[in-house]
């Protein structure tokens, strides 16, 4: 089977869940799955903003981005976040590359239309995952940041969730899975809802029972889903554990997203 693992940045915070997190993708290597990992990382470049004197903004969950923050993105996300992320599956015995999207053209990005403009904030336009199916070959795991170049010679900063359903679509995985920081989506009780269909995401957004970083999420299923995902779940990355799991066994953690 075919994974695709989005870490998102508070995930990546705690020593002890990055630990596992990687513990348990090794695990799904081991059990003969091929496996790639995209990852965010908005937490950690929100403070390295904060200490260079940047405030960060978002808009609908996506963050303003000018020249400076973008480059402070490439620093971040594509340096230390990635290599903590290859360190912590290196610790479990298991190889793995980074890479940001421009490295061997896997994704090309162009800039998002948005109203109000966003800056150096981009879409996927283009993938080729050639250099994924290189690094399976040789049994390691790719580690992939959401930063893309432009076909005008930019980098751009992509949503992470945007990017790992863009990443499951090009290699046609079967399974999508984002660990985070909540314990799933959580529905107009407060309660964490077992199964999600993309006809009630509309509604959770208009009453605002969704906001700020779980609609990127949630855009980002439903791409998924309709690219072709078979399966797509939210997962709290302290279950992480459960991966493994997911394919033979009914897993009760987090939410899963399906088409109806
Ligand atoms: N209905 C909801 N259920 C769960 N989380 C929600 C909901 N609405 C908004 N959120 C927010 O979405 C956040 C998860 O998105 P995000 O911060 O982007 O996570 P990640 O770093 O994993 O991508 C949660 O921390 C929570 O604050
Ligand atoms: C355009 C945009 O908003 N990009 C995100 C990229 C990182 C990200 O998505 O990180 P998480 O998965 O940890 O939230 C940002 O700048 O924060």
């Amino acid at each position: 089977m075919k994974f695709v693992v989005k870490l998102g940045g508070a995930a990546l915070e705690d020593p002890k869940l990055l630990h596992a997190c990687g513990r348990a993708i090794a695990d799904l290597v081991k059990d003969g799955n091929q496996v790639a990992v995209v990852h965010g990382g908005g937490v950690q470049l929100t403070r390295t903003l904060a200490a260079m004197g940047k405030k960060s903004e978002f808009i609908s969950g996506l963050r303003v981005t000018d020249a400076e923050t973008r480059d402070a993105a490439l620093m971040v996300l594509a340096g230390r976040v990635n290599k903590s992320l290859v360190a912590a599956l290196g610790k479990h015995g298991q190889d793995a590359v980074g890479l940001a999207g421009g490295d061997g053209n896997v994704f090309r990005a162009r800039k998002k239309k948005t109203n109000p403009d966003l800056g150096f904030v981009g879409e996927i336009a283009q993938s080729n995952p050639r250099y994924l199916e290189a690094i399976w070959a040789m049994g390691a795991v790719p580690v992939i940041s959401s930063i893309a170049l432009g076909f005008d010679g930019e980098y751009y900063n992509i949503n992470a969730d945007e990017m790992a359903s863009a990443c499951a679509i090009a290699t046609k995985a079967d399974t999508l899975v984002f660990l985070t920081d909540v314990p799933g989506v959580k529905g107009a009780d407060g309660q964490v809802m077992r199964w999600l269909t993309l006809a009630q995401i509309p509604a959770l957004e208009k009453q605002s029972i969704v906001s700020g970083g779980m609609l990127p999420k949630l855009n980002a299923c439903k791409a998924a889903l309709l690219g072709g995902v078979k399966r797509v779940r939210i997962l709290p990355a302290e279950s992480a554990a459960v991966l493994p799991d997911l394919i033979s066994t009914r897993v009760n953690d987090g939410t899963e997203v399906m088409v109806a």
